[in-house]
């Protein structure tokens, strides 16, 4: 059995749509489908999960919110109408609709993570009775239904454990089923949703629970890149990964496919497959445990911005027992997490996402770490990029932060922090923002270009 996701992208139209069905009914074995909300049709257009978080926010202030359910009803209204789907489902939509707006929500939190999942729900629907309508049989399964439960944490809920033995139910169907993606409920049978994108994440959990032999991942490009194709121009396909090459990159920037949707995979050894549903006998990117190994030492490079350091320095830091842990305690008393934490004999430095401390907390926090630390000096650096430069060949090779370090430095750039994983399949370089799409740029061309 085949678990099958499908971006936005590939659900935009009636068009997409059509190609969807295709791909499904090429192969037997793809028996759970899981469906993102429809995305962009074309580069300018909007994302259906965006305008529902406009319309949310409308709504909750008491704002004229008609023009924004108009776009949004207009696009499943040209998808009905594209594949003639009829009036019942315009009616089920509409119903949909006047019971997310009417219903009763206990906080913004609450509401907001209602309307984001009633992008996939209602498009899982559509996707199951046009398949019908097709011939192909098919069922609309809810969350609810299947019991994938989650923590209530809106935006980002974790998947509570007991999901993947309720979904494991689902093994046996005969009907091809049709699962929306993106969000879970609690207990209670409140909606939430996982982190952006996280339709990957549905897909990946559905994969575990019913032990699938494959887990294919459809989206718009061929294959996954060494580098993202908004950066290089026709970069490298890349043919084969392992999980945690893919997990380095996918948290490093490479957005297409989610970082949290490694784990569930890994769980149950599931391989996964990245496809492009508009070209779907190109072979595509496959991610697994282990892998043959690479001509190249690098696999991929990639880059996130919106990260700042916090920089403590103390003369003899190195001497004091503890030093590391209370800094680390001070920052996990604000729930802030460190995603790295580069060290010198008499320095250390936090590296921290930017979003996750507000300007008026950041004094407060740097003077808390200079009392608690007693230290000489702590201050910031904002608007960084960590640059990640991934591959398990790298953890046998000598040279390639030396080969990585030349390329920056011949194209001007500045290093600001630098930190080799311990596994040493990964180089992470921190630099300013401005530098990013050049640094790429310069790493790809040396370590996927450059006649070696
Ligand atoms: N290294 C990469 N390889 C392929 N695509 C990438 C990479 N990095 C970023 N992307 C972007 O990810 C996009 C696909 O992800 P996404 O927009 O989430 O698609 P979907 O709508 O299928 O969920 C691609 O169109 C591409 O612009
Ligand atoms: N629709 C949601 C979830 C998702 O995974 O979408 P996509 O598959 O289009 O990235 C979002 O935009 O975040």
């Amino acid at each position: 059995m085949k678990v099958v996701k499908f971006g936005g992208s590939s659900l935009a139209d009636g068009v997409q749509l059509t190609k969807v069905l295709n791909i499904i009914k090429a192969d037997p074995d793809r028996k759970i489908v899981v469906v993102s909300a429809p995305g962009k049709r074309f580069a300018t257009d909007q994302k259906i999960t965006d305008l529902l978080i406009k319309l949310a926010g409308q709504v909750r202030i008491g704002s004229d919110y008609q023009q924004t359910l108009a776009v949004v009803k207009e696009r499943y209204d040209a998808i009905i109408q594209q594949l003639s789907l009829g009036t019942k489902a315009v009616e089920l939509i509409d119903r949909n609709f006047a019971q997310l707006l009417h219903s009763e929500y206990a906080s913004f939190s609450e509401q907001l993570d209602a309307f984001k999942a009633s992008g996939e729900d209602n498009n899982a629907q559509l996707v199951a009775l046009f398949f019908e309508q097709s011939g192909l049989p098919a069922k609309y399964i809810s969350p609810k239904e299947a019991g994938l439960y989650v923590t209530d944490e809106p935006g980002h809920a974790q998947i509570l454990s007991e999901t993947y033995d309720n979904l494991a139910r689902l093994k046996d169907t005969s009907k091809c089923i049709i699962f929306p993606g993106f969000f879970g409920v609690t207990k209670n049978g409140k909606k939430v949703t996982f982190a952006r994108g996280g339709s990957d994440i549905t897909g990946a959990v559905l994969a575990n629970g019913v032990h699938a032999d494959l887990y294919e991942n459809f989206t718009d490009v061929d294959a996954i890149y060494a580098a993202d194709p908004r950066y290089v121009t026709k970069p490298q396909q890349i043919q084969h990964l392992t999980y945690r090459e893919m997990r380095e990159l996918s948290y490093s920037g490479f957005s297409v496919f989610h970082h949290e949707a490694i784990r569930p995979a890994i769980m149950a050894n599931i391989p996964i497959e990245v496809k492009n549903t508009n070209n779907p006998t190109a072979p595509g990117t496959l991610i697994t445990k282990e892998k043959p190994l690479d001509a190249n030492d690098v696999t991929g490079v990639a880059a996130s911005h919106g990260f700042e350091s916090i920089y403590i320095s103390k003369y003899l830091m190195n001497d004091e027992v503890g030093f590391g842990s209370t800094a680390l305690e001070v920052m996990a008393q604000r729930g802030i997490s460190v995603e790295h934490m580069p060290t010198g004999i008499d320095e250390m430095s936090l590296v921290v996402k930017e979003k996750q401390i507000n300007d008026s907390q950041e004094e407060e926090l740097l003077a808390e770490l200079k009392e608690r630390l007693q230290a000489d000096d702590v201050h910031r650096q904002t608007n960084l990029t960590l640059i990640m430069v991934v591959g398990e060949k790298m953890a046998t090779t000598i040279g390639t932060a030396a080969k990585a370090m030349t390329a920056l430095a011949n194209e001007g750039i500045g290093i600001r922090l630098f930190n080799q994983s311990s596994s040493g399949i990964s180089i992470m370089f921190a630099l300013e923002e401005k530098d990013e799409k050049k640094a790429i740029q310069a790493l790809y061309e040396t370590f996927f270009n450059e006649k070696k």
